[in-house]
Protein backbone atom coordinates (compact mmCIF):
# COMPACT_ATOMS: atom_id res chain seq x y z
CA UNK A 1 0.00 0.00 0.00
CA UNK A 2 1.47 3.16 -0.92
CA UNK A 3 0.85 6.26 1.21
CA UNK A 4 1.18 6.08 5.00
CA UNK A 5 -1.54 6.28 8.00
CA UNK A 6 -2.12 8.26 11.00
CA UNK A 7 1.62 8.08 12.55
CA UNK A 8 1.55 5.76 15.83
CA UNK A 9 4.52 7.83 18.39
CA UNK A 10 5.58 4.58 20.52
CA UNK A 11 7.59 5.17 23.63
CA UNK A 12 9.64 2.63 25.22
CA UNK A 13 10.18 2.51 29.28
CA UNK A 14 13.16 0.88 31.11
CA UNK A 15 12.12 -2.89 31.63
CA UNK A 16 13.48 -5.88 33.19
CA UNK A 17 13.10 -9.21 33.64
CA UNK A 18 11.83 -10.26 30.12
CA UNK A 19 10.96 -13.84 30.18
CA UNK A 20 8.89 -16.42 28.54
CA UNK A 21 8.84 -17.59 24.64
CA UNK A 22 8.91 -15.06 21.87
CA UNK A 23 7.28 -17.18 18.56
CA UNK A 24 8.40 -14.51 15.90
CA UNK A 25 6.86 -14.14 12.50
CA UNK A 26 7.86 -16.13 9.27
CA UNK A 27 10.90 -15.05 7.17
CA UNK A 28 10.17 -12.24 5.04
CA UNK A 29 12.57 -13.43 2.55
CA UNK A 30 11.18 -16.92 1.72
CA UNK A 31 7.73 -15.56 2.19
CA UNK A 32 7.70 -13.43 -0.86
CA UNK A 33 10.02 -15.75 -2.88
CA UNK A 34 7.24 -18.37 -1.80
CA UNK A 35 4.56 -16.44 -3.27
CA UNK A 36 6.28 -15.39 -6.30
CA UNK A 37 7.35 -18.79 -7.08
CA UNK A 38 4.29 -20.31 -6.70
CA UNK A 39 2.71 -17.50 -9.15
CA UNK A 40 5.31 -19.13 -11.81
CA UNK A 41 5.14 -23.05 -11.22
CA UNK A 42 1.81 -24.51 -13.09
CA UNK A 43 -0.43 -26.23 -10.45
CA UNK A 44 -1.28 -25.10 -6.65
CA UNK A 45 1.39 -24.41 -4.55
CA UNK A 46 0.78 -24.72 -0.18
CA UNK A 47 2.43 -21.90 2.23
CA UNK A 48 2.04 -22.12 5.72
CA UNK A 49 3.81 -19.47 8.06
CA UNK A 50 3.51 -17.14 5.73
CA UNK A 51 4.31 -13.52 6.73
CA UNK A 52 1.54 -11.90 6.91
CA UNK A 53 3.00 -8.41 7.05
CA UNK A 54 2.16 -5.39 4.67
CA UNK A 55 5.26 -5.87 2.70
CA UNK A 56 4.55 -9.61 2.12
CA UNK A 57 0.46 -8.41 1.41
CA UNK A 58 1.52 -6.39 -1.20
CA UNK A 59 3.66 -9.53 -3.08
CA UNK A 60 0.16 -11.36 -2.64
CA UNK A 61 -1.81 -8.67 -4.54
CA UNK A 62 0.62 -8.12 -7.19
CA UNK A 63 1.02 -11.90 -7.66
CA UNK A 64 -2.89 -11.76 -8.11
CA UNK A 65 -2.28 -8.40 -10.48
CA UNK A 66 -0.25 -10.58 -13.07
CA UNK A 67 -2.85 -13.65 -13.11
CA UNK A 68 -2.21 -16.00 -10.19
CA UNK A 69 -4.95 -17.18 -7.68
CA UNK A 70 -4.01 -16.42 -4.56
CA UNK A 71 -6.39 -17.39 -1.52
CA UNK A 72 -5.72 -17.50 2.44
CA UNK A 73 -7.55 -20.23 4.14
CA UNK A 74 -9.30 -19.07 7.38
CA UNK A 75 -6.61 -21.56 9.13
CA UNK A 76 -4.08 -19.37 7.70
CA UNK A 77 -2.44 -21.17 4.97
CA UNK A 78 -1.56 -19.86 1.54
CA UNK A 79 -2.39 -21.56 -2.00
CA UNK A 80 -1.29 -20.15 -4.88
CA UNK A 81 -2.49 -21.15 -8.14
CA UNK A 82 0.64 -20.81 -10.69
CA UNK A 83 0.18 -19.45 -14.08
CA UNK A 84 3.86 -20.94 -15.05
CA UNK A 85 6.75 -19.76 -16.48
CA UNK A 86 5.96 -17.24 -18.93
CA UNK A 87 2.36 -17.18 -18.37
CA UNK A 88 1.81 -14.09 -16.36
CA UNK A 89 -1.12 -11.56 -17.17
CA UNK A 90 -0.76 -7.80 -17.70
CA UNK A 91 -1.95 -5.93 -14.43
CA UNK A 92 -4.86 -3.60 -15.67
CA UNK A 93 -3.73 -1.49 -12.62
CA UNK A 94 -0.72 0.25 -11.03
CA UNK A 95 1.64 -2.43 -8.92
CA UNK A 96 1.82 -1.05 -5.52
CA UNK A 97 4.27 -2.41 -3.89
CA UNK A 98 4.08 -0.15 -0.36
CA UNK A 99 7.20 -0.21 1.03
CA UNK A 100 9.25 -3.43 0.33
CA UNK A 101 12.04 -3.07 -1.87
CA UNK A 102 12.56 -6.50 -1.86
CA UNK A 103 9.12 -6.70 -3.48
CA UNK A 104 9.14 -4.44 -5.88
CA UNK A 105 12.65 -5.98 -7.59
CA UNK A 106 12.06 -9.13 -7.11
CA UNK A 107 8.77 -8.82 -9.35
CA UNK A 108 9.91 -6.77 -11.57
CA UNK A 109 13.00 -9.49 -12.63
CA UNK A 110 10.32 -11.99 -12.81
CA UNK A 111 7.74 -10.21 -15.39
CA UNK A 112 10.56 -8.34 -17.31
CA UNK A 113 11.47 -11.36 -19.45
CA UNK A 114 7.24 -11.84 -20.42
CA UNK A 115 5.62 -9.54 -23.57
CA UNK A 116 3.80 -7.43 -20.70
CA UNK A 117 4.16 -3.85 -19.76
CA UNK A 118 3.73 -3.34 -16.04
CA UNK A 119 3.83 0.10 -13.99
CA UNK A 120 5.32 -0.38 -10.50
CA UNK A 121 4.51 2.72 -7.44
CA UNK A 122 5.88 2.16 -4.03
CA UNK A 123 5.49 4.47 -0.74
CA UNK A 124 7.29 7.93 0.13
CA UNK A 125 10.64 5.67 1.27
CA UNK A 126 10.63 3.00 -1.53
CA UNK A 127 9.86 5.84 -4.04
CA UNK A 128 13.34 7.00 -3.00
CA UNK A 129 15.71 3.91 -3.39
CA UNK A 130 17.56 3.10 -6.57
CA UNK A 131 15.97 1.02 -9.34
CA UNK A 132 18.49 0.98 -11.98
CA UNK A 133 20.57 -1.65 -10.28
CA UNK A 134 18.08 -3.70 -11.53
CA UNK A 135 16.57 -2.28 -14.83
CA UNK A 136 20.24 -2.12 -15.78
CA UNK A 137 20.96 -6.28 -15.56
CA UNK A 138 17.07 -6.28 -17.00
CA UNK A 139 17.84 -4.34 -20.03
CA UNK A 140 20.40 -7.54 -20.64
CA UNK A 141 17.79 -9.66 -21.17
CA UNK A 142 15.74 -7.00 -23.94
CA UNK A 143 13.60 -4.60 -20.67
CA UNK A 144 13.13 -1.53 -20.86
CA UNK A 145 12.63 0.79 -18.09
CA UNK A 146 11.10 4.17 -17.99
CA UNK A 147 10.88 5.91 -14.66
CA UNK A 148 11.48 9.19 -12.91
CA UNK A 149 15.20 10.92 -12.55
CA UNK A 150 17.79 8.20 -11.11
CA UNK A 151 15.61 5.40 -11.55
CA UNK A 152 13.59 6.22 -9.07
CA UNK A 153 9.75 4.66 -8.68
CA UNK A 154 7.24 5.23 -10.21
CA UNK A 155 8.19 3.39 -13.35
CA UNK A 156 7.37 1.12 -15.96
CA UNK A 157 9.06 -1.80 -17.08
CA UNK A 158 8.26 -3.05 -20.61
CA UNK A 159 9.08 -7.04 -20.57
CA UNK A 160 11.48 -7.70 -23.39
CA UNK A 161 9.39 -10.52 -25.90
CA UNK A 162 12.06 -12.05 -27.27
CA UNK A 163 14.67 -12.57 -24.36
CA UNK A 164 18.42 -13.08 -24.46
CA UNK A 165 20.23 -15.38 -21.74
CA UNK A 166 22.33 -13.00 -19.82
CA UNK A 167 26.04 -13.19 -18.21
CA UNK A 168 26.29 -10.63 -14.96
CA UNK A 169 28.42 -9.69 -12.51
CA UNK A 170 26.70 -7.89 -9.77
CA UNK A 171 28.48 -5.19 -8.75
CA UNK A 172 26.62 -4.23 -5.10
CA UNK A 173 26.01 -6.93 -2.17
CA UNK A 174 22.14 -7.71 -2.61
CA UNK A 175 20.39 -10.62 -2.83
CA UNK A 176 17.43 -8.62 -4.47
CA UNK A 177 19.01 -7.99 -7.64
CA UNK A 178 21.08 -11.08 -7.82
CA UNK A 179 17.63 -12.31 -7.26
CA UNK A 180 15.84 -10.10 -10.31
CA UNK A 181 18.05 -11.57 -12.67
CA UNK A 182 17.78 -14.71 -12.39
CA UNK A 183 13.75 -14.72 -11.75
CA UNK A 184 14.41 -13.12 -15.30
CA UNK A 185 16.70 -15.66 -16.60
CA UNK A 186 13.35 -18.56 -15.66
CA UNK A 187 11.96 -17.00 -18.88
CA UNK A 188 15.20 -16.74 -21.12
CA UNK A 189 15.95 -19.70 -23.50
CA UNK A 190 19.62 -21.47 -22.72
CA UNK A 191 21.82 -20.20 -19.88
CA UNK A 192 21.32 -17.23 -17.40
CA UNK A 193 25.02 -16.50 -15.37
CA UNK A 194 25.30 -14.59 -12.59
CA UNK A 195 28.08 -14.02 -10.17
CA UNK A 196 28.54 -12.45 -7.09
CA UNK A 197 31.62 -11.45 -5.33
CA UNK A 198 30.19 -11.77 -1.46
CA UNK A 199 28.22 -14.23 -0.64
CA UNK A 200 24.14 -13.02 0.25
CA UNK A 201 21.58 -14.30 0.95
CA UNK A 202 20.68 -17.68 -1.43
CA UNK A 203 17.17 -18.27 -0.31
CA UNK A 204 16.33 -17.28 -4.68
CA UNK A 205 18.68 -20.35 -5.07
CA UNK A 206 17.34 -22.88 -2.82
CA UNK A 207 13.75 -22.16 -3.11
CA UNK A 208 14.22 -22.39 -7.44
CA UNK A 209 15.88 -25.90 -6.99
CA UNK A 210 13.04 -26.72 -4.44
CA UNK A 211 10.55 -26.41 -7.56
CA UNK A 212 12.82 -27.94 -9.89
CA UNK A 213 14.49 -25.74 -11.82
CA UNK A 214 18.20 -26.50 -12.89
CA UNK A 215 20.72 -24.53 -11.18
CA UNK A 216 23.86 -24.54 -9.94
CA UNK A 217 26.69 -22.42 -7.65
CA UNK A 218 30.32 -22.66 -8.73
CA UNK A 219 32.51 -21.07 -6.32
CA UNK A 220 35.22 -19.49 -8.13
CA UNK A 221 38.40 -17.09 -8.42
CA UNK A 222 35.57 -14.76 -9.71
CA UNK A 223 33.44 -15.49 -7.06
CA UNK A 224 30.00 -18.01 -6.19
CA UNK A 225 28.66 -18.41 -10.28
CA UNK A 226 25.12 -19.16 -10.26
CA UNK A 227 23.97 -21.00 -13.77
CA UNK A 228 20.34 -21.24 -14.16
CA UNK A 229 18.85 -23.39 -16.85
CA UNK A 230 16.04 -21.17 -18.27
CA UNK A 231 12.41 -22.10 -19.59
CA UNK A 232 11.88 -24.91 -16.85
CA UNK A 233 8.23 -25.81 -15.81
CA UNK A 234 8.45 -25.00 -12.10
CA UNK A 235 6.85 -27.52 -10.13
CA UNK A 236 4.02 -26.35 -7.21
CA UNK A 237 5.30 -27.16 -3.64
CA UNK A 238 4.16 -27.01 0.07
CA UNK A 239 6.47 -24.69 2.03
CA UNK A 240 6.50 -24.12 5.81
CA UNK A 241 8.16 -20.96 6.08
CA UNK A 242 10.87 -21.24 8.84
CA UNK A 243 10.95 -17.64 11.41
CA UNK A 244 12.96 -14.85 10.72
CA UNK A 245 16.11 -14.40 12.06
CA UNK A 246 15.82 -10.83 11.82
CA UNK A 247 12.90 -10.21 13.55
CA UNK A 248 14.10 -12.49 16.26
CA UNK A 249 16.80 -10.14 16.72
CA UNK A 250 14.57 -7.54 18.36
CA UNK A 251 13.63 -9.62 21.09
CA UNK A 252 17.16 -11.00 21.81
CA UNK A 253 18.85 -7.91 21.85
CA UNK A 254 16.07 -6.62 24.01
CA UNK A 255 17.02 -9.82 26.55
CA UNK A 256 20.07 -9.01 26.02
CA UNK A 257 20.31 -5.38 27.73
CA UNK A 258 17.58 -5.44 30.28
CA UNK A 259 18.68 -6.86 33.52
CA UNK A 260 17.48 -10.21 34.91
CA UNK A 261 16.11 -11.12 31.26
CA UNK A 262 16.19 -14.90 29.81
CA UNK A 263 13.54 -15.51 27.04
CA UNK A 264 13.90 -18.09 24.42
CA UNK A 265 12.96 -17.34 20.45
CA UNK A 266 11.82 -21.59 19.05
CA UNK A 267 12.84 -22.15 15.87
CA UNK A 268 15.20 -19.98 14.22
CA UNK A 269 16.83 -20.53 10.90
CA UNK A 270 20.12 -20.26 11.13
CA UNK A 271 21.31 -20.32 7.74
CA UNK A 272 24.96 -18.65 7.37
CA UNK A 273 23.77 -16.32 4.50
CA UNK A 274 21.44 -14.87 7.73
CA UNK A 275 22.96 -15.64 10.87
CA UNK A 276 25.70 -12.85 10.93
CA UNK A 277 24.15 -10.62 13.99
CA UNK A 278 24.19 -13.47 16.15
CA UNK A 279 27.99 -14.25 15.76
CA UNK A 280 28.30 -10.93 16.28
CA UNK A 281 26.46 -10.54 19.60
CA UNK A 282 28.19 -13.77 20.68
CA UNK A 283 31.74 -12.37 20.24
CA UNK A 284 30.53 -9.13 22.25
CA UNK A 285 30.06 -11.40 25.13
CA UNK A 286 26.71 -12.01 25.04
CA UNK A 287 24.73 -14.50 26.63
CA UNK A 288 23.04 -16.51 23.58
CA UNK A 289 23.13 -19.62 23.06
CA UNK A 290 21.80 -22.21 20.57
CA UNK A 291 19.76 -25.05 22.21
CA UNK A 292 18.26 -28.23 20.23
CA UNK A 293 20.11 -27.35 17.16
CA UNK A 294 18.75 -29.53 13.58
CA UNK A 295 18.37 -29.43 10.35
CA UNK A 296 15.06 -28.51 9.27
CA UNK A 297 14.08 -28.18 5.29
CA UNK A 298 17.72 -28.51 4.42
CA UNK A 299 18.56 -25.71 6.81
CA UNK A 300 20.15 -25.24 9.85
CA UNK A 301 17.61 -24.42 12.84
CA UNK A 302 17.95 -23.78 16.73
CA UNK A 303 16.16 -22.18 19.80
CA UNK A 304 17.91 -18.99 20.32
CA UNK A 305 17.94 -18.58 24.25
CA UNK A 306 19.03 -15.04 25.10
CA UNK A 307 19.82 -14.22 28.85
CA UNK A 308 20.65 -10.16 30.52
CA UNK A 309 24.62 -9.76 29.30
CA UNK A 310 26.18 -7.09 31.88
CA UNK A 311 29.95 -7.52 30.46
CA UNK A 312 29.07 -6.80 26.21
CA UNK A 313 32.35 -5.25 24.61
CA UNK A 314 32.50 -3.20 21.32
CA UNK A 315 34.22 -5.12 18.76
CA UNK A 316 35.06 -4.78 15.04
CA UNK A 317 32.39 -6.39 12.65
CA UNK A 318 34.07 -8.24 10.21
CA UNK A 319 33.54 -6.18 7.00
CA UNK A 320 32.93 -10.09 5.11
CA UNK A 321 30.46 -10.44 7.68
CA UNK A 322 27.93 -7.65 6.53
CA UNK A 323 25.62 -9.25 4.07
CA UNK A 324 24.55 -12.08 6.43
CA UNK A 325 23.36 -8.80 8.82
CA UNK A 326 22.84 -6.47 6.67
CA UNK A 327 19.02 -5.37 8.20
CA UNK A 328 20.59 -6.49 11.86
CA UNK A 329 23.00 -3.28 11.92
CA UNK A 330 20.30 -0.85 13.31
CA UNK A 331 19.90 -2.69 16.34
CA UNK A 332 23.19 -3.54 16.91
CA UNK A 333 24.04 0.11 16.90
CA UNK A 334 21.39 0.14 20.11
CA UNK A 335 22.82 -2.99 21.89
CA UNK A 336 26.54 -0.99 20.90
CA UNK A 337 25.64 1.81 23.46
CA UNK A 338 24.88 -0.74 26.21
CA UNK A 339 28.96 -2.18 25.43
CA UNK A 340 31.47 -1.01 27.00
CA UNK A 341 34.31 0.55 24.19
CA UNK A 342 33.68 0.84 20.70
CA UNK A 343 31.74 -1.19 17.63
CA UNK A 344 32.97 -0.39 14.20
CA UNK A 345 30.79 -1.30 11.42
CA UNK A 346 32.59 -1.46 7.88
CA UNK A 347 31.78 -2.02 4.32
CA UNK A 348 28.11 -1.31 5.08
CA UNK A 349 27.44 1.41 2.42
CA UNK A 350 24.21 -0.62 1.94
CA UNK A 351 22.85 0.37 4.47
CA UNK A 352 22.20 4.70 2.66
CA UNK A 353 19.86 2.64 0.35
CA UNK A 354 17.18 0.65 2.39
CA UNK A 355 13.88 2.16 4.08
CA UNK A 356 16.41 5.16 5.18
CA UNK A 357 19.71 6.23 5.33
CA UNK A 358 20.53 3.88 8.11
CA UNK A 359 23.47 5.45 9.34
CA UNK A 360 22.18 8.55 8.93
CA UNK A 361 18.68 7.64 10.89
CA UNK A 362 20.49 5.61 13.50
CA UNK A 363 23.50 8.38 14.28
CA UNK A 364 20.95 11.11 14.58
CA UNK A 365 18.90 9.25 17.35
CA UNK A 366 21.62 7.48 19.27
CA UNK A 367 23.12 10.81 19.85
CA UNK A 368 20.15 12.52 20.81
CA UNK A 369 20.11 10.17 23.36
CA UNK A 370 23.50 10.56 24.34
CA UNK A 371 25.29 8.38 22.54
CA UNK A 372 28.82 9.50 20.68
CA UNK A 373 28.25 7.89 16.91
CA UNK A 374 31.62 8.53 14.50
CA UNK A 375 30.16 8.01 10.82
CA UNK A 376 31.39 8.10 7.19
CA UNK A 377 30.10 6.58 3.82
CA UNK A 378 30.48 3.19 4.30
CA UNK A 379 31.59 2.81 8.18
CA UNK A 380 30.63 4.12 11.52
CA UNK A 381 31.45 3.81 14.90
CA UNK A 382 29.33 3.54 17.95
CA UNK A 383 31.31 4.45 21.33
CA UNK A 384 29.50 2.22 23.97
CA UNK A 385 28.71 3.96 27.23
CA UNK A 386 28.15 0.56 29.29
CA UNK A 387 25.02 -0.18 31.53
CA UNK A 388 23.41 2.57 33.54
CA UNK A 389 24.86 5.18 31.15
CA UNK A 390 22.62 5.62 28.18
CA UNK A 391 20.84 8.65 29.05
CA UNK A 392 17.91 8.24 26.78
CA UNK A 393 15.06 10.87 26.69
CA UNK A 394 14.97 12.01 22.92
CA UNK A 395 12.13 11.12 20.67
CA UNK A 396 13.54 9.40 17.19
CA UNK A 397 12.61 9.43 13.66
CA UNK A 398 11.46 6.93 12.28
CA UNK A 399 11.64 7.65 8.49
CA UNK A 400 8.92 5.38 7.46
CA UNK A 401 11.61 2.43 8.43
CA UNK A 402 10.43 -0.24 10.50
CA UNK A 403 13.86 -1.90 11.71
CA UNK A 404 14.57 2.27 12.99
CA UNK A 405 11.24 1.92 15.09
CA UNK A 406 12.66 -1.28 16.33
CA UNK A 407 15.51 -0.20 16.96
CA UNK A 408 15.09 2.41 19.14
CA UNK A 409 12.34 1.08 20.88
CA UNK A 410 14.84 -2.06 22.40
CA UNK A 411 17.15 0.97 23.03
CA UNK A 412 14.59 2.59 25.21
CA UNK A 413 14.50 -0.46 27.56
CA UNK A 414 17.04 0.19 29.11
CA UNK A 415 18.14 4.15 28.94
CA UNK A 416 17.61 5.74 31.90
CA UNK A 417 15.13 8.39 30.47
CA UNK A 418 12.31 6.50 27.72
CA UNK A 419 13.33 6.62 24.70
CA UNK A 420 10.13 7.91 22.13
CA UNK A 421 9.74 6.86 18.32
CA UNK A 422 7.86 9.33 16.70
CA UNK A 423 5.93 7.02 14.28
CA UNK A 424 5.83 3.08 15.27
CA UNK A 425 3.65 2.49 11.88
CA UNK A 426 5.95 0.66 9.24
CA UNK A 427 6.92 -2.32 12.18
CA UNK A 428 3.63 -3.79 10.21
CA UNK A 429 5.45 -4.14 7.18
CA UNK A 430 7.74 -6.92 8.56
CA UNK A 431 6.77 -7.95 12.39
CA UNK A 432 3.08 -6.87 12.88
CA UNK A 433 2.80 -8.98 16.12
CA UNK A 434 5.84 -7.32 17.54
CA UNK A 435 3.88 -4.62 20.48
CA UNK A 436 1.86 -7.68 21.63
CA UNK A 437 4.80 -10.07 21.50
CA UNK A 438 7.44 -7.87 23.56
CA UNK A 439 4.66 -7.10 25.83
CA UNK A 440 3.96 -10.91 27.10
CA UNK A 441 7.82 -10.83 27.37
CA UNK A 442 8.00 -7.77 29.61
CA UNK A 443 8.83 -5.04 27.83
CA UNK A 444 7.44 -2.23 28.63
CA UNK A 445 6.58 -0.19 24.97
CA UNK A 446 3.17 1.21 24.53
CA UNK A 447 1.11 3.60 21.61
CA UNK A 448 1.05 6.93 23.25
CA UNK A 449 -1.44 9.17 23.17
O1 LIG B 1 16.51 -10.60 -0.98
C1 LIG B 1 15.93 -10.29 0.09
O2 LIG B 1 14.92 -10.90 0.51
C2 LIG B 1 16.49 -9.18 0.88
C3 LIG B 1 17.74 -8.70 0.58
C4 LIG B 1 18.38 -7.59 1.30
O3 LIG B 1 18.38 -6.45 0.46
P1 LIG B 1 19.53 -6.14 -0.62
O4 LIG B 1 19.43 -7.12 -1.70
O5 LIG B 1 19.22 -4.74 -1.12
O6 LIG B 1 20.82 -6.19 0.14
C5 LIG B 1 17.67 -7.25 2.60
O7 LIG B 1 18.10 -6.00 3.06
C6 LIG B 1 16.18 -7.28 2.47
O8 LIG B 1 15.54 -7.04 3.71
C7 LIG B 1 15.70 -8.63 1.99
C1 LIG C 1 15.79 -3.69 3.72
C2 LIG C 1 14.66 -4.29 4.09
O1 LIG C 1 13.61 -4.60 3.27
P1 LIG C 1 13.30 -4.25 1.76
O2 LIG C 1 14.59 -3.97 1.03
O3 LIG C 1 12.57 -5.44 1.22
O4 LIG C 1 12.39 -3.04 1.76
C3 LIG C 1 14.47 -4.73 5.49
O5 LIG C 1 13.48 -5.45 5.73
O6 LIG C 1 15.25 -4.39 6.40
Amino acid sequence: MSGHGTPIPMIAHRSSGLSGTAEVPGDKSISHRSLILGAMAVGETVVTGLLEGQDVLDTAKAMQAFGAEVVRDADGTWHIHGVGVGGFAEPDQVIDCGNSGTGVRLIMGAMATSPITATFTGDASLNKRPMARVTDPLALFGTQAVGRSGGRLPMTIIGAAEPLPVRYTVPVPSAQVKSAVLLAGLNAPGQTVVIEQEATRDHTERMLEGFGATITTEVTDEGRVITLQGQPELQPQTIEVPRDPSSAAFPVCAALITEGSDILVPNIGLNPTRAGLFTTLREMGADLTYENERQEGGEPVADLRARFSPNLKGIEVPPERAASMIDEYPVLSAVAAYAEGQTVMRGVKELRVKESDRIEAMATGLRANGVEVEDGEDWWIVHGKGFGNVAGGATCASHLDHRIAMSFLVLGLASNAPVRVDDGGPIATSFPIFEGLMADLGADIRREG
